[in-house]
């Protein structure tokens, strides 16, 4: 997608043809900076300090972390080191393990001599299939927002989205953006109600970034206001991204996702789920009892970044000291309140019947 006029996505590999280029998403909105990855360990650090974040680029950096750390050592025991020293990078977004298992198939028969280059283009496959499968989810979700404007001719599409979905949480296009951006670019008018997402402020920070970039219209709110705003006839339709969907259909996204559509139930706004199909574990049958929650720092709670007037970068505390605070990164909406989920084979069922009609490759790989 387009920073200034030029295009960029969030990962590429540079011009020397084996390190990795990556937006740093700590310093949005406030400054723009790439950051060079040259080995593993800077991948899994990329990734467990959230420089790169959303589930589908966790994937693609692990998998461009998995071809860094083949050109330091390429044997078994190098890949398996790899695979070790990545997979615990963060828990929760299935796209890293689903990632990291592609890369093991293609690289274990490989001779190491050949490895390297083997991992680079696997790693390459993969950023490109995620950039196709967003590309799928954009003309389904499409549908969508097109029947909505239908009802409403000369009137605006209200969505509301949670957390950062959008093309800097992919490595482009964005899921939940990909449908939005799409609308945009065919003229119809539609505005996007941000949430801020506390509290690393992904939508405030990224998703508001994004848009405006784009110059798709947009309102960023407090992540308390969208009951209000659905109470009042002002969404038309949510859609949020998604870090492991359960067999079942159970969603895991960004903590607050699940109050998002218990609001969106009471009211009767549709809720949809955009996702890559890397994003579906069909190991996992029921994601409220079996999905692992991210817990992260405190600090994450208690402090917060921006810019003073004059330009400078300031962290304050807004917690008392010696206040114990929680931060659960994830939570888990049951699929009954789930109203669609927005796939590159189509908008599906939450369930498990759905799940494995469009994806049978999927199950069969889940049961090996
Ligand atoms: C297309 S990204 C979907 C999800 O990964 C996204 O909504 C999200 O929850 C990201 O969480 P983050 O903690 O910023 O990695």
């Amino acid at each position: 997608m387009k920073v200034d006029g030029k295009h960029f996505r969030s990962i590429w590999r540079e011009r020397d043809g084996w390190s990795v280029g990556a937006i740093d998403q700590r310093r949005l909105p406030h400054e723009f900076v790439v950051a060079r990855l040259t080995s593993c360990e800077d991948a899994a650090v990329a990734i467990r300090d959230m420089l790169v974040r959303g589930a589908p680029l966790i994937g693609a950096t692990a998998a461009y972390g998995m071809a860094l750390a083949m050109r330091e050592d390429a044997s078994d025991a190098g890949l398996k080191r790899a695979y070790q020293t990545l997979i615990v990078a963060r828990p929760t977004a299935i796209n890293l393990k689903w990632a990291l298992d592609e890369m093991r198939v293609a690289l274990a028969p490989v001779d190491p001599l050949e490895r390297a280059e083997a991992a680079y283009a696997r790693a390459d496959e993969i950023a490109e299939q995620d950039v196709e499968i967003n590309r799928g989810i954009a003309g389904n979700g499409l549908k969508l927002i097109e029947a909505i404007a239908s009802k409403k001719p000369g009137e605006t599409v209200n969505l509301l989205t949670h957390c950062n979905a959008g093309w800097l949480a992919t490595v482009d296009w964005g899921t939940a953006t990909a449908p939005i951006y799409l609308a945009h670019e065919r003229g119809i008018r539609i505005h996007v109600w941000v949430d801020e997402t506390r509290p690393r402020n992904q939508g405030a920070s990224l998703t508001a970034w994004e848009l405006g970039h784009h110059g798709v219209p947009h309102t960023v709110i407090p992540d308390n206001t969208g009951g209000h705003l659905m109470q009042h006839g002002m969404v038309d339709l949510a859609i949020v991204g998604t870090d492991r969907v359960a067999a079942n259909g159970d969603v895991c996204n960004k903590i607050g996702t699940y109050l998002k559509a218990l609001a969106a139930h009471d009211n009767g706004v549709p809720f949809y789920v955009a996702l890559p199909s890397p994003t579906i574990d069909f190991s996992v049958h029921d994601g409220i009892r079996d999905i692992p929650i991210e817990q992260r720092s405190g600090v994450e709670v208690t402090d917060m970044t921006g810019r003073t007037a004059d330009g400078r970068l300031e962290t304050v505390r807004i917690v008392p000291e010696g206040s114990p605070v929680a931060n659960y990164a994830f939570d888990v909406t049951p699929a009954r309140l789930v109203t669609g989920l927005i796939t590159e084979r189509g908008v599906l069922k939450p369930d498990r019947a759905a799940l494995a009609a469009a994806f049978p490759e999927r199950i069969a790989a889940a049961a090996e």
